[in-house]
Parts: C-alpha cells; structure tokens; sequence
C-alpha cells in the first residue's frame, strides 16, 4: 500500500489531536470515556464455526462460515503457539511503556503507522477504552525511538508473524474466491492484489476498567479491508452482531486465530461474504490486548462484484475510492456504494 498516504491526505479525521488517555492514573471513568450503552454490552454465547484447516473440507467449511456468519475460528493454521505468545509479550512491552514515550511514536493523520486511538475514533463524541500501534511495511523506526539499544526482539517478532499469518491469509482467500463461482483470471488477480502489499499489523490494548459495563473498548465497526486475522490473547471481549440474535460474545480458543470478513471481499463477493459487524468490551481485572493481521489489497486495484452471472449490487470503484469514502463515512460507506 505505497500510496496510502496520498489517500489519506484528505481524510477529514485529525487523529494525532485524539490522544489515547494515561490509564495506569485512572481509579475511576472519566466522562469523556463514559458510554450510554442500551443493555450494558450484553451479549449471549452462540459458538462461531471453528475450523481445522488441514480437515480435507477446509475449503467448503471456510466458504460456508464465511457466507452464514462472516467471521470464524481457525485452528491447525502452522502459526506456532511460542510465536503467538511472543507477539502478545512484545505488545505488552510495548503498552506497559510510560505515555510520554509511546507519544513519542503517535501516529499523524496521514500515516498509517504508530501509536493512538482506532482510526474510527473521531466518528464518536466518547473515547474507546482503547488504545493500538498499527505496523505498517517496517517498525524498526519506530523500535529504534521506543528501545534505541532493544529494538531487534520488538521487529523480528512481528515480522516473522507477518511471514507466518501472511500465507494463512492467502490461502483463506483463495478457499474464498474459488467458492464464488469466478474466472480463474479474476482469482489470479485478486490474489495478487492482496498478495503485492505486506498488510498491516495492529496491536490493541484494552487496560482493566473500573466501570466495564460504562465503557466501550472498540466501538462497533466493520474492518475495511478483504480478511482480518485476529488473535484475542486468551481474554474475552469480542463480539459480532447477528440481526437474529443481537451481539454474540466470541470465545477466545486456545492458539486459534479470528477470521473476519472486510467491506472489500463483501463488495467483490457481491454481499455473499458479509463483513462482520463487530465490538469489543473491555474487563475490570486484565488488561486485554489483541493483535490482528489486515490482509490487502493493493491501493491500485479496482473493486466491483466478481460474479459476473449475478446482478450487481455495488458499483466499480477503485480501492482508494473506497478507503476516502470509509474515511469519511465509516459505518454508512458500504451503503454509500450499494446500487
Ligand atoms: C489497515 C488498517 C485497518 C484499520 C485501519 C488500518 O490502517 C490500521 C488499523 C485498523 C483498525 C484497527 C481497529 C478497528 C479499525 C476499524 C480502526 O479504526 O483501525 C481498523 C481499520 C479498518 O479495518 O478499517
Ligand atoms: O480486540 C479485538 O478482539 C478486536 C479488534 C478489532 O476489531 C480490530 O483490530 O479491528
Ligand atoms: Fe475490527
């Protein structure tokens, strides 16, 4: 994504002027962080499909799960467990540093890269009991600022799990985009698409609360991207909004990553794979954090329905159309772009 800055240039949010609150200080919620939630983030437990992908029917299982719920588990995926937890520790490392030194890397408005508030943040009068670091092509700069003498564990941690989760992602959508009933010509360039940009690491973290049930820690929100790869670090707070039963708490599975569809596989798809409508609540106890892998596409690749039998829903854009749109119009956009 080399030109995302270019995208972003005219983004209307001035996220470096929303700074992520100093929690470690806090024996109660501010008001700024106080939420009115209708049902106090109540959830009910329904289990997401959970996917063994070295099952021979891998393929059809993800395609279903990814039509029925637009997010699921994956299991058997090769991302060894000591790499997991390794990314978990270097995240904690990262967020248990003084709030003067993470401000030292925060992100400006037209990067994608650095400390802060979920770029969703300035759609909301509340702040989110939230606070990321998005990894994008290389961290070593922003290692160098945090660790000057230690910034090696912190890079070669994430870029060996980009190296790992990269291909999972891969063949997730290629198990995608063969169910589609598609050319095989639209499958090689979508897979290149995706395959041509690094995606984007997001580390989250979501300090212990005082007031849980007053608080959001990720406002609900779709991902804009084609697939998001999400490990929950053992703590629970996720969840997804089903129309039929409301929101739905997904369970942290031991060495089992989330998979969620984006809002550009659900155009492509032509709303077959919808992308999962998604929150998350924060605990008054342990500090939750999550870390995700947003895979593609490229910023110069062109959007439309890919099923060329079926009437389309959303109309042709570009990729960077579509960002500027989501930049500006967050949870409407993909009604902006129906047809
Ligand atoms: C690649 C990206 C997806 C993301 C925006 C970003 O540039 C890096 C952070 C990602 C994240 C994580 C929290 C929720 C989200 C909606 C947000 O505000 O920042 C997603 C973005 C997204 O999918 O649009
Ligand atoms: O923390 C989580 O479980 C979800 C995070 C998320 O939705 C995101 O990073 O887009
Ligand atoms: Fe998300």
């Amino acid at each position: 994504m080399g030109s995302i800055s270019e995208v972003l240039k005219d983004d209307p949010l001035h996220l470096d002027s929303v700074i992520p609150l100093d929690f470690n200080t806090l024996k109660s919620v501010p008001e700024s962080h106080q939420w009115a939630l209708e049902s106090s983030n109540h959830s009910v437990d329904v289990m997401l499909p959970v996917i063994d992908l070295a099952h021979p029917d891998a393929p059809q299982l993800v395609a279903h799960a990814a039509r029925t719920w637009g997010m699921f588990q994956i299991v058997n995926h090769g991302i060894p467990l000591d790499l997991i937890q390794g990314v978990e520790n270097e995240a904690r490392r990262l967020f248990s540093l003084p709030t003067d030194e993470k401000m030292k890397v925060l992100r400006s408005s037209e990067n994608l890269a650095g400390y802060g508030v979920a770029r969703i943040a300035p759609f909301y009068a509340k702040c989110m009991w939230h606070e990321g670091f998005a990894i994008h092509e290389s961290c070593v700069d922003h290692a160098k600022i945090l660790w000057p003498h230690d910034y090696e564990r912190f890079c070669n941690t994430m870029m060996e799990f980009r190296k790992k989760v990269k291909p999972v992602a891969d063949q997730l959508l290629h198990h995608l985009l063969v169910s589609l009933d598609i050319s095989e010509e639209a499958i090689k360039i979508w897979e290149a698409s995706a395959n041509k940009v690094e995606g984007t690491i997001q580390l989250n973290s979501y300090p212990a609360c005082p007031d849980p049930s007053s608080v959001i820690g990720l406002a609900p929100h779709t991902d804009t991207l084609l697939l998001t790869i999400l490990n929950q670090c053992q703590i629970s707070g996720l969840q997804i909004f089903r129309d039929d039963v409301g929101w739905i708490s997904v369970p942290p599975l031991s060495g089992a990553f989330v998979v969620n569809v984006g809002d550009i596989l659900h155009m492509l798809s032509n709303g077959k794979f919808p992308s999962a409508y998604h929150r998350v609540t924060v605990s008054e106890n342990k500090h939750r954090i999550s870390f995700a892998y947003f895979h593609g596409p490229s910023v110069d690749s062109y959007v439309e329905p890919l099923n060329k039998l079926a009437k389309p829903l959303y109309r042709s854009m570009s990729v960077k159309e579509f960002f500027v749109i989501k930049a500006k119009h967050n949870e409407k956009a993909l009604s902006l772009v129906r047809l």
